[in-house]
């Protein structure tokens, strides 16, 4: 072991000392060509403690190195523990033991395993030099990151950690000082104590040990100590496993420098904007598909600092229901975004403003639902359908929400990709098919609610982005005026009402065919209803809604 220091108090010209560190046999070298013995208030007690020990030498620097002892002993597997949040410690501490490894640690963390029986090198041991300048150094120094960082397939490496008597760590375990918890806390806390809960020493072990992960295994979770025991048990070599783990670490320390950066923005600017913007973000449940069943999709909890507490739909507690689709949620923030107040009231009012679109839609409440309120939603019947039971999509009641982000695939698939099945008594003519086949490739990049229509490969008309699909048609009916006739339709989804509703104004109008997904509980109205007006209805199975 080789220590070096400042001390300026103490003089020794032309000599070279050594000492034996009490704690762990090793010894440690004094290198000083000007004379000047390096110190630090433990560091002098290490010399102090085993002045007996020691002499002057005048052997150059490298043969003194051939005496060390080693550190940590070879052979022996070695995990190094540094860690803020401590939860099941004393599970984990006392699992490696058990399977043969010894452990490094930090101040704070040595004294909390020592506390549950599990006996502990300190990290000052194997660095001979004490934790200083108030914690911001501990563990950054070559005794520690080289043990973590050597190839051991290469010979050079292992020659440098030989040389140099450094023994190799083969687990690291690091979670990292709680500046985010700090900085969201309602306590206030100035600047300096931002500053000082910035962690350094320990994303440079965690990056060290990710790069290296094909020799060592590092952990940033507690929820991962069980499988790393179950792992290092099994004693097998699984380069996935030690893969996922460095892609964690490297999430980990991504997401903590993103917020010390967010942090240090807002202490420097006001503008909402920064010229770069790393945004962290938590998975809070894949989806069961995006705004069509063959694109996946997933939604994400933005961790930003500015989202704390913000409100937003990402954190809305589902009580019930099926699982929310990628569609739903975009629903349901637009929905909770414009609730109001006054109840009863503000929900009829919402319905009259259009209750066709309000079929099938989502209704959202920032107060609590009472019971007449909730009677009326259940009572209330579809405009269209005396017989039919309003139906929404989602309810969302009160609750404490926060800011998310959707991801999905890209709808990239054509009509060469999709069947279409004819349904009506009548089939389309070819040159009707291949008009609503191209209907059908633009209708995918219209914004639903989405109706197109098209006549010998030419779009005549479109309805675009309208709450309900009525609307869409009677816009691109009254684009395309009297050349609809003998017209191809498409639909970016299937009609919820077939009578006295989309569909029939559609055959009215005197288009040909018409193309839509299919799916609806009333398709048989839609096909009864094409078969009455002598036209070809055809099924895609594919929906294309675009948001
Ligand atoms: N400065 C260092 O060399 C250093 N090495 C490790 N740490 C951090 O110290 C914490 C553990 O400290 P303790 O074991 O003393 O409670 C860990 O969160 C770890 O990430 C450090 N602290 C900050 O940078």
């Amino acid at each position: 072991m080789l220590g070096l220091g400042a001390a300026p108090s103490t003089t020794i010209p032309n000599t070279i000392y050594s000492c034996i560190n009490p704690n762990t046999n090793l010894l440690v070298l004094f290198s000083n060509n000007q004379g000047r013995i390096n110190s630090f208030s433990s560091f002098k007690s290490c010399l102090v403690r085993n002045l007996s020990r020691l002499h002057t030498s005048s052997k150059p620097i490298k043969d003194m190195a051939a005496e060390k002892a080693q550190s940590p002993a070879s052979g022996d597997r070695h995990a190094l523990i540094s860690l803020s949040d401590k939860q099941d410690l004393a599970f984990f501490g006392n699992g490696l033991p058990d399977l043969g490894f010894k452990i490094v640690s930090t101040g704070g963390t040595a004294s909390s395993l020592e506390s549950v029986g599990v006996s502990v090198t300190k990290v000052e041991q194997i660095t001979c030099f004490p934790e200083m300048l108030d914690g911001r150094i501990k563990t950054l120094h070559p005794n520690i990151h080289g043990g973590i960082l050597a190839r051991r397939d290469q010979k050079n490496h292992m020659k440098a950690l030989s040389d140099h008597k450094i023994g190799t760590f083969d687990v690291v375990v690091v979670n990292l000082y709680p500046f985010y918890d700090k900085v969201t806390s309602k306590g206030v806390i100035d600047f300096e104590d931002g500053i000082e809960n910035i962690d350094i020493g320990g994303p440079a072990m965690i990056r060290a040990a990710a790069k290296n992960h094909k020799d060592v295994l590092v952990v940033v979770d507690s929820e991962d100590y069980p499988e790393l025991l179950e792992f290092l048990n099994a004693d097998k070599d699984d380069q996935q496993f030690r893969r996922k783990l460095a892609w964690k670490a490297f999430q980990h320390v991504a997401s903590y420098d993103s917020a010390v950066s967010e942090w240090l923005w807002k202490q420097t600017s006001e503008d909402k904007f920064p010229p770069s913007l790393t945004v962290p973000l938590l998975l809070k449940s894949p989806l069961r598909y995006g705004e069509n069943p063959h694109q996946k999709a997933a939604f994400y909890v933005d961790k930003r600092l500015s989202e704390v507490n913000a409100g937003g739909i990402a954190t809305a507690i589902q009580h019930h229901g099926k699982e929310m689709s990628y569609n739903n949620y975009l629903d349901a923030d637009a929905a909770w975004n414009s609730s109001r107040d006054d109840i009863l009231e503000a929900y009829r009012l919402a319905v009259k403003a259009d209750p066709v679109s309000a079929f099938g839609g989502i209704v959202a409440f920032n107060v609590e639902v009472d019971e007449a309120l909730a009677k009326e939603i259940r009572e209330f019947r579809s405009p269209t359908d005396c017989e039919t039971r309003m139906f929404y999509e989602i309810v969302v009641a009160s609750k404490q929400v926060g800011g998310g982000w959707l991801a999905q695939d890209s709808d990239d698939s054509s009509p060469q990709d999709i069947q279409f099945n004819v349904v009506s008594e009548k089939s389309p003519q070819d040159s009707q098919l291949n008009d609503a086949e191209f209907a059908w490739l633009c209708v995918k990049h219209v914004k639903s609610n989405a109706i197109v229509l098209a006549k010998n490969n030419c779009m005549l008309g479109m309805g675009s982005g309208q709450p309900n699909r009525l609307e869409s048609l009677r816009i691109a009916l009254r684009k395309a005026g009297e050349d609809v006739k003998g017209a191809s339709l498409a639909s970016d989804a299937f009609f919820p009402f077939a009578w006295k509703d989309a569909v029939e104004e559609a055959c009215e109008s005197g288009v040909s065919v018409i193309a839509e997904p299919g799916g609806s509980i009333r398709d048989g109205d839609a096909i009864d209803c094409c078969n009455k007006y002598g036209v070809s209805l055809v099924f895609t199975n594919v929906r294309h809604f675009r948001h």
